[in-house]
């Protein structure tokens, strides 16, 4: 693990105080993670993330020891295990979406300051010690998390646990300025935004958007007002999902990068599934799994309904994300 200076030098090397990898930050698709890892010596999560920070003032208005910013980032980032998809490259890449998702038009000044640091530690903490094995995998086999955790959200409980467990190690309590008030609504939200992000939450947290797209309430100046926290954490919940789902939304080239990584990791479960002699979960036999199908059929049934009425609730704020997406379901499509 390098240490904070060495770092710092890696991530400001130009005199507008940002990598020329990261320029395009705040742009959708505006970065390349895989290239991010090559030149942050494998720090993205903790470049993206000290960038994004850095931007939005986060260090001045919450008075963030810069030096204790980055030691919890970095030691968050090496808890995030050496798997093919669920790795700190994942973090960083949902960190940048929920950082372009917010700076929506249609969410202009909607969210305060704190919700924005607790949307973006959650993105950075939302998949940390993320195993490659996934939670029907942990309660089928009634592995030590699922026993620890009753079946329920195993693997995003574990998250959180790990991601606030590390804030408690020395020379990583970046939030000691904090109120008490601040500090339980920053857990709170966090919390809240990762349990979203279990995908058998999925269906419930659409509805609840959908209803708030029905129902959404716009001021003249054509932003969102959102008048009680059930209203802000959906959206805040729902931004989070969006962008943990984001890989098809992508320029084609990112897009099939993340589509090679998380195949590989899903076979990877497959396989460990099948050397058990244990039911191979969906998707997850190589011998069986037709990958342009598969990724056809997530973006018509899961990506595409979600995005499309991430759409609606911001628009027109989002159709170049729409417009991609479509792009990219018909590459693969074609490919059948
Ligand atoms: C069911 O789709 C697939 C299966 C195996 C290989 C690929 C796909 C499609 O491509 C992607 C899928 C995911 C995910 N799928 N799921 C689960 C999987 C279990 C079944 C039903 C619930 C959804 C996830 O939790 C995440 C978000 C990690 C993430 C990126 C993908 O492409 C870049």
């Amino acid at each position: 693990m390098g240490n904070v200076t060495e770092l710092k030098y890696t991530i400001i090397t130009n005199k507008s105080g940002t990598a020329l990898e990261l320029e395009g930050i705040d742009m959708w698709g505006g970065i390349d993670l895989f290239k991010i890892a090559d030149i942050s010596n494998n720090r993205p999560l903790t470049s993206v993330m000290y960038t994004i920070c850095k931007k939005r003032d986060m260090f001045v208005k919450f008075k963030l020891s810069p030096v204790k910013f980055l030691t919890y980032m970095m030691t968050l980032e090496d808890h995030y295990r050496e798997v093919p998809y669920h790795n700190s490259l994942h973090a960083a890449d949902v960190v940048q979406s929920v950082h372009v998702l917010l700076s929506s038009a249609a969410l202009d000044s909607v969210f305060t300051d704190l919700e924005i640091l607790s949307a973006l530690i959650a993105s950075a903490m939302h998949d940390v010690d993320h195993p490659g094995l996934s939670n029907q995998y942990h309660c089928s086999n009634s592995t030590e998390l699922a026993i620890m955790y009753n079946d329920a959200s195993v693997l995003e409980n574990h998250h959180l646990a790990v991601g606030f467990k590390l804030m408690q190690q020395n020379h990583c309590d970046m939030f000691e300025h904090f109120t008490q008030k601040q500090w339980q609504s920053l857990r709170k939200m966090s919390i809240d935004m990762v349990l979203a992000t279990d995908m058998s939450k999925h269906m419930q947290l659409l509805a609840n958007l959908k209803t708030m797209v029905e129902t959404k309430k716009v001021a003249a100046s054509g932003v969102l007002m959102l008048d009680n926290y059930t209203d802000r954490i959906q959206v805040l919940q729902n931004m989070v999902h969006c962008a943990d789902l984001s890989n098809s939304a992508k320029p084609i080239e990112l897009y099939k990068k993340w589509v090679s990584v998380i195949i590989d990791e899903y076979w990877m479960q497959g396989d460990v599934e099948r050397q058990a002699g244990l039911e191979i979960s969906p998707m997850c036999d190589r011998h069986n799994t037709s990958i342009e199908r598969s990724q056809v059929m997530f973006i018509d049934f899961v990506v595409h309904p979600l995005l499309e009425t991430w759409a609606d609730l911001v628009n027109p704020y989002a159709q170049e994300i729409i417009n991609e997406l479509s792009d990219n379901r018909e590459y693969y499509a074609s490919l059948i």
